[in-house]
């Protein structure tokens, strides 16, 4: 800093400056150089370089393990990872390696949860990027070890929806009409609304959720909640889904342009910016506008649909990116920054099952997973030996180059070293069947983690007047710099011609390597050639700067038009897609009401459709009595008046007197007097017609009664009267029953006719009936038909409209279908595995059945030996016994003979079993002197002969005893 303060004192005249992004290089040069130099000094190489301005910080790295699989339990493998009470510590226990200790920021076991990983490694981030820092999340790990589980979590649509409930939930459909509603008019209102939504703590969040939805979530939050505080922010959310396959980029946003060679994305640089360098990033990738967490989950679920995987594993690389942008609307202020989660595909070292049909390609698919991921491990390589130089002091750190690099790998370059907060979550299994795998992940853990990284405010830009001033600083600040390269420089020669030792070694050394640096430049281009001692270029360049300014003020103005417009197109759409959301709801509950009011309106049908078909059977019922009541008045007729015909015959008078005598014969009778008037009555009442009457009335004295025709007469006034009031019924001839000719009606009119002129209540109440239900039958229909014509216009309207949604209903089954043909395939495979070891278990068993043979056969060898053994063993028994016997035998006799020799002669006489002859018979044989004998010869002869003497059968006896 005294640097500085000196160059602000020796400042201004001196401004040979070539333009602003070199003098802040400079600058920035001086302080890392100083920095570093300090910092080797003081010997703390263990913590990354530090600046005043910005922190350096190293690369965070977490590891999960997850759960042990089906695979790893079928083949028991044991637990190889243990984890210590420190958090950051696991040994592995490896077969190959023997027992190895390593560190992380954070290990977390299988028991660990989304929530738990969200807590601890991500949830900084929204506040990261509302600050305007870019940030990166990285999930690396062997195949299956848990990547998309992590980012994404399970179960993408439905429950992810669920995850802070969205303002289109069931329960308050109303509230969420009227917000969005409100959306149009009061946009203020909205963020206060929303904040409230979403900050409810009451709304449980989906616990199988990965790290982007959360982070999604929270970033809403975080935004509604700030937006509402201060009204001045506005913000923008746009989200793009792109995957590497092969190494080509593909956009999962644009499924029509899957499969083309060349797609139109590209990894290049960002435009310039204020306070960071041009960093790499995909452009031409399609970027969605969001204005709900909801709005990424469809964006996550359609490009998870697309995403290129196989039966066990997904083959590419996926990179969502959420670009945030907010404004300040007071000062103009905008801020831009990004985060990046990339799922990396996992290491292919395993071999990949093949299929029938995909067999060549996973081969090809297998060398470029592996192939990009070695180029993304060489940068880590080459960013920590660059780092380890420039701690070090070394200039001569190769840069790196992004030639040969991979997609992958130049994606992930401003993560590496650069100026993004990046975090990376390492998955792996603790079975000892999957170690080697994750052994080898954790060295590459290892690894990044001595990556630092410089976080910066990535994007800043401001109002003209702000970056004009920003600008006239800067340029200030680029002549005081100049002005003090220039003074450091001369001084330093002149302090090294004369030999003189420097006052400020470290500051020396590092204008030293700035002048030499600014040779070089000179060197290789004159262009960039910035001369610390030419005075008179001074005027020019400033005429330049000037020049340089006007065009970049009239370039920010141009910007600043087309940012305006794009707002408002922007503004435009929101609001756009707000009020279409908000007329597909009304549009809907409309529709449910139209329902609802023609189903009220069928059921109304039926019932009246059930009651007319009881009026119906009434009537017809009505009709048949009628039929059979008039049948029976003209039988009655024609009787009566064969009767009237006998008593004339018989001459016993006219009617009146027939009348006179039935009243005298049968007291008590009605009064005959109206019989007289029957032909009237039918007449009037229809039954019959006047041309009928003349056959049956040959009596020339029958005529009716005065009385009987007034009553008559009377009767049909009353008739007409009343039908003169009911005035339902249309004008009638003329002669109905004045019998003044045919009515010229049809039978069947004629009984309608006489249903409408029927005088009871209960005919007059029917026809009333009839004509109400016909009225309200008629209304009905009407109704009906409107009902019906507004419901197809509704109907179409509504398909119109669910158009548009189909395709995301489509996109939800095709990934439903995909989830379902991937628990098949799983399934598939561990149906394989069974048989496998069922084969397997087959095959031990047939070995053992063979064996179990050959011991068998081994058994009855040895017992049909032993059998034998046995047989030899009796048998020898025996012969021993008869042996010893036999021998036992010979004892005894040989002991009997020993006796018997061993007697004197002189007792031989006592024992007469004991003869002589027996005695000499005894076999002797001996070697030696007999005593007192010449020779064996000699002795056997005398012995036969008994011709021996007492001395020498004793000499005799005394050798058999000592033989013996
Ligand atoms: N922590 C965990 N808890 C429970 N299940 C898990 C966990 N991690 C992974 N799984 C399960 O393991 C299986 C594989 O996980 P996932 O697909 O996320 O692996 P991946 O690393 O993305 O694989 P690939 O690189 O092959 O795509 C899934 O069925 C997932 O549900």
């Amino acid at each position: 800093m005294d640097v500085e303060c000196c160059a602000v004192d020796c400042c201004i005249k001196n401004q040979n400056i070539k333009s602003l992004p070199e003098i802040l290089y400079a600058y920035e040069r001086i302080l890392l150089i100083m920095e570093q130099r300090s910092s080797t000094m003081s010997s703390s190489s263990s913590s990354p370089p530090l600046s005043e301005e910005e922190e350096a910080e190293f690369i965070k790295v977490y590891l999960r393990l997850r759960p042990k699989n089906k695979l790893e339990t079928m083949k028991r493998g044991k637990d190889c990872i243990e984890l210590h009470d420190d958090p950051r510590m696991i040994t592995c226990d490896s077969p190959k390696l023997g027992e190895i200790k390593f560190n992380f920021n954070h290990v977390f076991d299988e028991q660990t949860t989304q929530e738990e990983i969200y807590r601890e490694c991500v949830s900084n981030i929204p506040t990261k990027l509302l600050e305007g820092y870019n940030s990166t999340v990285l999930a690396y790990g062997q195949k299956g070890s848990g990547k998309t589980h992590t980012l994404i979590g399970e179960g993408l649509g439905v429950e992810l929806t669920a995850l802070v409930s969205p303002s289109y939930s069931n329960d308050d459909d109303d509230n969420d009409h009227h917000e969005s509603m409100i959306i149009e008019q009061d946009p203020n209102n909205v963020s206060s609304r929303l904040q409230r939504k979403y900050l409810d703590p009451k709304r449980h969040p989906n616990k199988t959720a990965g790290m982007i939805p959360r982070v999604v979530a929270h970033l809403f939050d975080l935004l509604y909640g700030s937006t509402s505080n201060d009204s001045s922010i506005e913000f923008s959310i746009r989200c793009s889904y792109v995957e590497i396959y092969l190494d080509k980029m593909t956009d999962l946003l644009q499924p029509n342009r899957r499969g083309e060679d060349n797609s139109g994305l590209r990894v290049g640089r960002t435009s310039f910016c204020c306070g960071t360098t041009n960093e790499a990033c995909i452009l031409g990738a399609t970027e969605l506008c969001c204005i709900c967490p909801e709005d990424v989950y469809t964006i996550l679920s359609r490009g998870q649909a697309l995403r290129t995987a196989s039966i066990d594993s997904s083959r590419s690389h996926t990179i969502f990116t959420l670009h945030l942008e907010q404004i300040d609307k007071c000062s103009g202020a905008l801020s831009r920054s990004r985060l990046q989660i990339l799922d990396i595909a996992g290491n292919q070292c395993r071999p990949i099952p093949r299929l029938k049909d995909n067999a060549p390609a996973t081969i090809v698919e297998k060398r470029m997973i592996n192939a990009s991921l070695a180029s993304f491990h060489r940068l880590v390589q080459l960013t920590i030996q660059q780092q380890k130089h420039k701690s070090l002091k070394a200039s001569s750190s190769e840069p790196i180059s992004s030639s040969s690099m991979s997609k992958l790998a130049k994606i992930l370059q401003p993560a590496i070293g650069g100026n993004t907060h990046t975090v990376m979550i390492c998955t792996g299994s603790p079975s000892s069947y999957s170690i080697d795998d994750t052994i080898e992940t954790i060295r590459f853990a290892q690894q990044i983690q001595k990556v630092y990284n410089t976080p910066r405010v990535a994007f800043e830009s401001y109002t003209q007047e702000s970056y004009r001033m920003e600008i006239f600083l800067a340029a200030r600040r680029q002549q005081q710099m100049t002005c003090l390269i220039r003074l450091l420089a001369q001084e330093c020669k002149h302090g090294k011609k004369k030999s003189r030792e420097p006052k400020n070694p470290k500051v020396w050394e590092a204008v030293l390597q700035i002048v030499e640096d600014d040779t070089q430049i000179k060197n290789t281009d004159d262009n960039m050639h910035i001369s610390l001692f030419e005075e008179g270029e001074k005027e020019k360049e400033i005429r330049d700067l000037r020049t340089k300014l006007a065009d970049a003020e009239s370039k920010l103005q141009q910007e600043q038009i087309a940012r305006e417009k794009i707002e408002s197109a922007f503004r435009d759409t929101r609001s756009e897609i707000v009020s279409l959301r908000s007329q597909v709801e009304s549009f809907t509950k409309y529709k449910q009401t139209i329902d609802q009011k023609l189903s009220d309106a069928k059921a109304k049908i039926n019932k009246i459709l059930t009651q007319k078909t009881e009026v119906d059977y009434l009537l017809r019922t009505s009709q048949f009595r009628e039929n059979e009541a008039i049948l029976f008045l003209r039988q009655l007729r024609t009787f009566y008046f064969r009767l009237l015909k006998n008593k004339a015959a018989h001459g016993s008078g006219g009617t009146r007197d027939v009348i006179e005598e039935a009243k005298t014969k049968m007291p008590g009778v009605a009064d005959l007097e109206d019989l007289l008037d029957i032909d009237r009555m039918l007449i009037k009442s229809g039954i019959i017609e006047n041309s009928e009457i003349g056959g049956d009335t040959p009596i020339s004295d029958y005529s009716p009664s005065e009385n009987a025709l007034a009553k008559s007469a009377l009767e049909a006034r009353k008739v007409e009267e009343r039908a003169w009031i009911n005035s339902e019924i249309e004008e009638e001839p003329q002669d109905q029953y004045t019998g003044s000719g045919s009515t010229g009606l049809a039978r069947g009119q004629l009984i309608s006719y006489r249903q409408k002129r029927f005088t009871s209540p209960a005919g007059v109440l029917a026809i009333q009936k009839e004509k109400d239900l016909e009225n309200d039958l008629l209304q009905l229909s009407m109704k009906c038909v409107g009902l019906q014509n507004s419901l197809n216009a509704e109907k179409s309207m509504v398909q119109a409209l669910a158009g548009r949604q189909g395709a995301m209903t489509k996109m939800k089954q095709i990934q439903a279908t995909i989830t379902l043909k991937t628990e098949l395939e799983r399934k598939t495979n561990d149906l394989l595995a069974i048989v496998w070891k069922m084969n397997e278990l087959h095959l031990v068993n047939k070995t053992i059945d063979a064996k179990a043979v050959i011991r068998e056969q081994k058994c009855s060898y040895l017992s049909e030996y032993l059998l034998q053994l046995q047989t030899k063993n009796t048998r020898l028994v025996s012969q021993i016994e008869d042996d010893k016997k036999r021998l036992r035998d010979d004892n005894i006799y040989l002991r009997k003979q020993l006796e018997g020799m061993s007697l004197s002669l002189w007792q031989l006489g006592e024992h007469l079993e004991m003869a002589p002859i027996w005695r000499y018979s005894v076999p002797v044989s001996f070697s030696g002197d007999l005593m007192g004998f010449d020779d064996e010869t000699n002795l056997d002869r005398r012995l036969s002969d008994g011709n021996l003497t007492e001395e020498e059968m004793n000499g005799l006896i005394e050798t058999v005893r000592c033989s013996d």
